[in-house]
């Protein structure tokens, strides 16, 4: 039997120092065993006053123990798919490579610069099963508008769009060089998290956008300590507030989004169409993976 909270349209990824929903009431808990294993701790079902069911994970696992490079996006993804999700705003920790992005501002990436290593699996479609997503603008406009229409309840800092994310792979963070050179090549924020989430949730056909708060400068400003983790957690305590009273306020946009379609346009099909590998060529294995997340697409 379907339970009757499905399907979960909505999901939020919470980051550093956003590891539960406030102020909704929890219906539940769940943690699918995915073709590529658990997400990053069990996902939280919660109701919304007006009856809405939302879904929470945290990113880190509640308790941060998974390093930016440990965090199983591939799981985290095809989880939040399988309960039904169609589109996901996450919230990251960021540091400001911007003079006027101050700690505790908001930011609403529309760029990402991957500076990760590598190391992380970041695509759904691999072992005889090739697809190639669009990704030249890596967030949803639709839900930048959604999440912009509320910008008025974050207090004590401001909030700012279109600004350019530096993704890198940590867990240390930069070197004053590296911290320079981002901001040569146009970067006006920088985490650890964006990537590979924002592309896998694109191959899933997920609207995404993420939700950055500022919490340092980095090291690049040459006479100001640089970045300790110590700053970071004193900014987030006071971003997380903010975050919480944002989350409530966009629900209402993000129903709307949800009910009329607007937020999959030019996502849902698209993956039908990106698939390079002939019909005979597909590996049954990767196919068979696929369909949990693309039920459908790819079997002959
Ligand atoms: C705690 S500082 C570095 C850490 O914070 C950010 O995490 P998240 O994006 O999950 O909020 C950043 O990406 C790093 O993982
Ligand atoms: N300076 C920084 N570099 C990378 N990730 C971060 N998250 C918060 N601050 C950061």
């Amino acid at each position: 039997m379907v339970a009757s909270y499905l399907p979960v349209k909505i999901a939020f990824i919470g980051g550093s120092g956003l590891y539960n929903l406030e102020g909704l009431e929890v219906v539940t808990e769940v943690n699918p065993e995915t073709p590529w294993g658990k997400p990053s701790d069990a996902i939280v079902i919660a109701r919304t006053p007006t009856g809405l069911h939302v879904a929470f994970l945290a990113r880190h696992g509640r308790g941060h123990y998974l390093t930016p490079s440990e965090v199983p996006g591939r799981a985290n993804i095809a989880a939040l798919k399988s309960i039904g999700v169609e589109v996901i705003i996450a919230f990251s920790a960021v540091g400001s490579l911007r003079e006027e992005l101050k700690p505790r501002d908001f930011v609403l990436p529309d760029q990402i610069i991957d500076r990760t290593k590598g190391i992380r699996d970041s695509t759904f479609f691999e072992k005889g099963l090739v697809a190639h997503a669009m990704f030249a603008d890596p967030f949803s406009r639709v839900l930048e508008e959604v999440i912009w229409d509320q910008k008025h309840v974050v207090e004590g800092g401001d909030f700012h769009r279109s600004k350019t994310l530096v993704c890198m792979e940590g867990p240390q963070f930069s070197t004053r060089a590296e911290s320079h050179m981002y901001r040569a090549l146009g970067g006006d924020l920088i985490n650890m998290s964006a990537l590979p989430e924002a592309k896998l949730a694109r191959e899933a056909e997920i609207a995404y956008q993420m939700i950055c708060m500022s919490t340092d400068y980095d090291c690049w400003k040459e006479h100001e300590e640089p970045v300790t983790v110590e700053a970071v957690v004193a900014n987030f305590k006071s971003n997380a507030s903010n975050a919480q009273k944002l989350l409530v306020a966009i629900l209402p946009g993000l129903q709307d989004v949800v009910e009329n379609g607007k937020a999959l346009v030019g996502l849902k099909g698209s993956m039908r169409f990106a698939c390079m590998t002939a019909p005979e060529k597909r590996n049954k294995e990767a196919v068979k993976k696929l369909e949990y997340l693309l039920p459908g697409y790819y079997t002959v």
